[in-house]
């Protein structure tokens, strides 16, 4: 599903990050590591957020850097702590991702009610409180018909009961459409009850398996 090879990230010439090889089969993968050891960067950096230098490749068809257009219609993300303008609602917001991963309304409703989000649909994300910004941040990554989800720390601040419809949905799309996740949490990754493929070791610069 996701193949990276050579991949080097630095910030201001310090590299943080050096990933020689690394391959990923469809299904549930656990990034742990601590604090700064580079879990972020590595999402940012497949999310297409970030310069690097190497190669991304997904479904073993997308290049990160040769198709920039299709590969970011495939991979989604949802920061560990979600910010938007704060003078936007959550239905501005979903109007506007939804169009760049085209998805229909209907998937935006139904996302909306999965995750609780109607009730503040219309109100600006500047009264949110944490919880509804994260709500709102895993509404935007699962919008479209992504290949591969990027969760940095999908539990903090979470409700438990939007949690459990959560990671039910997940394993869902997983099921039907073979759709992957990466997931970062510093919580209980068993707390989600998905079934993890593997579990990756972040640290010191490296992302070794921790199996
Ligand atoms: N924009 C940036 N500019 C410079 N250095 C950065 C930047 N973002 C992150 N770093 C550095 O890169 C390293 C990895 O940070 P990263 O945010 O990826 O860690 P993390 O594993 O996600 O940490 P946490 O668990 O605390 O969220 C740290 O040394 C951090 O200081």
């Amino acid at each position: 599903m996701l193949t990276v090879t050579n991949l080097v990230k630095a910030y201001a010439g310090r590299t943080v990050l050096a990933v020689p090889s690394l391959v990923l089969s469809t299904g549930f993968h656990y990034f742990r590591g601590g604090n700064g050891s580079g879990k972020t960067t590595f999402f940012r950096t497949v999310a297409g957020l970030l310069p690097f230098s190497g190669a991304i490749l997904l479904d073993d068809q997308f290049d990160i850097n040769r198709d920039p257009v299709p590969y970011r219609l495939r991979v989604n993300y949802a920061e560990a702590e979600p910010l938007y303008p704060n003078f936007l609602t959550a239905r501005d917001l979903a109007e506007f991702v939804g169009q760049a991963k085209q998805a229909s309304s209907d998937q935006i409703h139904q996302l909306a009610d999965l995750l609780g989000v109607q009730k503040f649909w219309t109100q600006t994300t500047g009264t949110y409180s944490s919880g509804m910004l994260k709500k709102l941040s895993l509404l935007l990554a699962l919008l479209g018909r992504p290949r591969l989800v990027l969760l940095d720390e999908p539990l903090t601040t979470l409700d438990v009961a939007t949690a459990a419809s959560l990671f039910a949905y997940l394993r869902q799309l997983n099921a039907t459409e073979g759709v992957s996740f990466l997931l970062t949490s510093h919580q209980d990754i068993a707390l989600t009850g998905l079934p993890m493929t593997s579990t990756w070791q972040v640290g010191d610069g490296v992302i070794v398996p921790a199996d």
